[in-house]
């Protein structure tokens, strides 16, 4: 299917200043990618690379709010989930996903930042679990992953697939599984789905690259949901945005270093096909 419009995003997701994570790196995905981005904001976050200083949290009342003005007015083709920090936001999100019922939610399940920092109150893990079940596909690293399938945290690609399994059959969703947190030469990623009517072929689909040698990996998270929701809103199967999201997040990461920004782990750079074109 090739859309006449691109498709149109929107995030929900708190907030980062620098640019580098949250709904300022899932916007600049959604454009890099071909969509059109929007964005409502869960929470501002006075965070930089280094890490999360403090957390702001606007009533739910005006969460809503922006949730109902965008779709009130535009046709949405796809929704990206960050940042929920707490159960009242968690059950917001949820009220206006069941009235205006996106034709693809792709979840993210934040939790903790790389930094070590809570995104979201511990007490609300067990609600994010539940908000899983309306995605269509949710995006967890390997701790956020052991928290879904209520175990220990895979050690290894194996026990991570394994695990990724389970939760989507307990959750009935697909698992976009990331190997960021493995070591070794190969930085693989795979959807997972282990229901009876997959939404990916056989239920499995891997795609690989090189780990990149780099302490720039700020935002890789949000930006991997973004882009997929992205290239499935505009028709790619769900393969083939892997492989294709895979492939440019690779070169992202790559360039991510020449961006200089801030002195801890910086964000990748989005933008980095564009470098050397703009007249
Ligand atoms: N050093 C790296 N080299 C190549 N790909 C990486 C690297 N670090 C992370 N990635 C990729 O970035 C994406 C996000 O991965 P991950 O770090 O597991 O999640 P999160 O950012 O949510 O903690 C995945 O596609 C993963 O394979
Ligand atoms: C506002 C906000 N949302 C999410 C994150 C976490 O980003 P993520 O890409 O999952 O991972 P790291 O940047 O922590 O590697 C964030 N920091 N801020």
């Amino acid at each position: 299917m090739n859309r006449a419009h691109a498709p149109r995003v929107l995030s929900i997701a708190g907030t980062d200043p620098t640019g580098g994570a949250g709904m300022h790196a899932d916007l600049k995905a959604i454009s890099a990618m071909g969509g059109y981005g929007m964005a409502v904001v869960t929470a501002l976050v006075a965070q930089n690379t280094c890490g999360v200083r403090s957390v702001h949290v606007p009533p739910v009342s005006f969460l809503r709010e922006q949730l109902d003005a965008v779709s009130d007015d535009v046709v949405i083709d796809a929704v990206k989930i960050g940042m929920l920090a707490d159960a009242d936001i968690i059950a917001t999100v949820r009220g206006w996903l069941d009235n205006v019922r996106p034709p693809l939610v792709v979840l993210d399940p934040v939790m903790v930042a790389t930094s070590g920092d809570r995104l979201l109150d511990a007490s609300a893990e067990g609600a994010l679990r539940e908000l899983c079940r309306v995605a269509d596909l949710i995006t967890p690293n390997l701790p956020e992953l052991a928290v879904l399938a209520e175990t220990a945290e895979a050690a290894d690609w194996h026990q991570a697939v394994s695990q990724a399994r389970q939760v989507s059959r307990d959750l009935g969703t697909t698992v976009l599984l990331k190997g960021g947190h493995l070591t070794g030469a190969d930085a693989p990623d795979a959807l997972v789905d282990a229901r009876p009517d997959p939404a990916v072929p056989g239920g499995y689909a891997e795609a690989h690259a090189p780990r990149v040698a780099t302490t720039c990996t700020h935002g890789t998270g949000c930006t991997i949901s973004s882009a997929m929701a992205t290239r499935i809103a505009a028709g790619d199967t769900w393969p083939q945005a892997l492989e294709r999201v895979k492939a440019w997040l690779t070169r992202a990461l790559t360039a991510a270093a020449d961006l200089e920004v801030g002195q801890g782990h910086g964000p990748v750079d989005h933008f980095v096909d564009l470098r050397g074109c703009i007249r």
